[in-house]
């Protein structure tokens, strides 16, 4: 199994975005995380910030759409490029539409589930889309400590992707960092999210690399 880290730049420098973004290039993807202030209590940024980024950025960029009409914003963010564009499944009227319509536009599809949403009632959508994105944080805020009550939910989500052979990527979001990834991957998940972890680290790209290193070796275990 494949292990990706795509580190967030919600606590990076944004007042130096191009540069936060190179000194993360040997990561798989740019995690850019668009909060509307109504889906989360939260703003950031929108699709005129990702397509300033899209062209200056050394990895593809993966976008986590934390807002509530994302039926009608999520096709834009792939039509403008980014490899990956996840919704929230709490915040999409018609998901398979969705997906097919991200998928349509050449990015993969990703779904997002909020620490309260299970996944059992979303196990017959996964042959839909590219990712399950499973929150270990309240979304919101970086800096949050990671939710041990989400191990089940991930390993129910593995499970699922197993026994339907699918495949599809299970990525955490949330409170990712040297102490916790090695659970999050061995309950199975596969590609991850860290903010502050390597952002407040002394040198960033190092701590791609640490973390990669970790989440490989419980896979290789
Ligand atoms: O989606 C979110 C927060 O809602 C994340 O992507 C955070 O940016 C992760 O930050 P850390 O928990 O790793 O600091």
């Amino acid at each position: 199994m494949g292990i990706r880290i795509t580190p967030s730049i919600l606590n990076s420098d944004v007042s130096d975005l191009r540069g936060e973004l190179a000194k993360i290039a040997g990561a798989d993807w740019a995690h850019v995380d668009v909060m509307d202030n109504h889906f989360v209590p939260n703003l950031t940024w929108g699709l005129p910030v990702v397509e300033a980024i899209l062209p200056v950025s050394p990895i593809p960029l993966d976008i986590h759409l934390m807002i509530t009409d994302a039926d009608r914003w999520a096709p834009a963010y792939a039509e403008a490029g980014a490899q990956s564009v996840t919704f929230h499944a709490e915040a999409a009227a018609a998901p398979i539409r969705l997906a097919r319509e991200i998928r349509k536009h050449g990015a993969r599809a990703g779904m997002a589930l909020r620490p309260a949403s299970p996944v059992e009632p979303y196990v017959e959508l996964l042959g839909e889309i590219d990712m399950l994105l499973i929150m270990t944080v309240e979304p919101g805020f970086g800096g949050q400590s990671f939710l041990d009550s989400m191990l089940p939910k991930i390993r129910a989500a593995r499970r699922a992707v197993t026994d339907r052979e699918l495949d599809l990527w299970i990525q955490v979001d949330g409170g990712i960092s040297r102490s916790t990834i090695e659970r999050a991957a061995d309950a199975g998940a596969d590609t991850f999210v860290a903010g502050s972890a390597v952002y407040g680290a002394e040198d960033a790209a190092a701590e791609v690399e640490a973390l990669r290193s970790l989440a490989q070796a419980r896979h290789e275990h």
